[in-house]
């Protein structure tokens, strides 16, 4: 190996001085075993950002590699949970002594889950969306967990819509003062009966939460689990006839308005004492070529920002 080979990080001047609040490195790829709470430790294909601040004014620039290789050591010969990431973070402090006093790691993945389908018993695997950052700052460790939640909306205003239009078919159909049960039954039946159906739309809940300092694990799946309870209709894994029976009949009994599904997502997130969140959902409309969004955050002083 060659020896006295520059090392312009150290010794070059800064061309222009001033402090940074974020120095490092996006999109490294980094495979880990994840560990969350219910789960069983699971290879993730994560894609980080790795980051200290720079204070020193005039210093040329941070050590990416030490970045790089703490994480490294986190995908190689550790579990990800929030002890080692603390780990992390500290050795991302303490190897720029004088230059950085904050530091910062965002992972983002896919948590492959079994889930399973609504009456008949099977099961199939569903990803979801995961971004988790942890920052460290005056010692205190603070950490963020996003999870996208796909589900299935009915219109609101459109089932109203479509129920009129089967009703004025029915008073079409059905002049006579006596009807037969028989009759009635066998049209429902048909596609005259229901001669309208609401439109729907694969929808998009992402909800951002602060979790508390002091967490001895993260928990994930019962931050998805419960979104999926609140909204009824997340998309399914696994589906037989009875399982698509079902999922009509939660849909015909959950119609939503983007509003309707924010406010049930708020009210959940302030039940379950979140410290600070953020949520968007998306309707990613089947009427229009536009989507439908709400966003709502919790609105606490210096919190997250709508
Ligand atoms: N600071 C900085 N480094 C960069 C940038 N782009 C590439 N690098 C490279 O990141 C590499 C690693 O930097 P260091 O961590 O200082 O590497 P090193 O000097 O071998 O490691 P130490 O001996 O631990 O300081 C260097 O080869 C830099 O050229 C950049 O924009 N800023």
């Amino acid at each position: 190996m060659q020896t006295n080979m520059p090392d312009i990080a150290d010794t070059a001047p800064a061309l222009q001085t001033g402090k940074l609040d974020w120095v490092g490195m996006g999109e490294i790829e980094l495979p880990f075993i994840f560990e969350s709470r219910d789960l069983s430790p699971v290879t993730v294909n994560a894609k980080a950002r790795a980051f200290v601040n720079l204070h020193k004014e005039d210093a040329k620039g941070i050590h990416m590699s030490r970045l790089f290789l703490a994480l490294d050591l986190l995908s190689t010969e550790q579990q990800v949970n929030p002890q080692t990431i603390a780990q992390a973070l500290d050795t991302f402090i303490t190897s720029h002594e004088g230059l950085s006093d904050k530091a910062q790691i965002e992972f983002k993945f896919e948590l492959p889950l079994r889930r399973k389908s609504l009456l008949s018993g099977k099961a199939g695997w569903k990803s979801y969306p995961v971004v988790l950052t942890s920052t460290i700052e005056n010692n205190i460790i603070s950490y963020e967990l996003t999870v996208d939640v796909t589900y299935s909306s009915t219109c609101p205003c459109s089932a109203a819509l479509a129920r009129q239009l089967i009703q004025n078919a029915f008073n079409e159909k059905f002049n006579q003062e006596t009807l037969s049960q028989k009759d009635v039954h066998e049209w429902l039946g048909t596609t005259q009966g229901i001669v309208a159906t609401p439109h729907s739309q694969r929808s998009i809940a992402n909800v951002k939460v602060k979790l508390d300092s002091n967490i001895q694990e993260f928990d994930v799946v019962t931050l998805i689990n419960t979104l999926e309870a609140e909204l009824k209709t997340p998309v399914q894994a696994a589906v037989k006839r009875e399982d698509e029976q079902e999922f009509a009949r939660l849909n015909g009994q959950n119609l939503m308005f983007c509003e309707d599904a924010a406010r049930k997502i708020k009210a959940l997130l302030e039940t379950d004492n979140y410290s600070d969140y953020w949520l968007q959902i998306n309707h990613y409309e089947s009427l229009h070529a536009h989507d439908a969004v709400a966003i709502a955050v919790k609105g606490i002083e210096g919190g997250y920002k709508a």
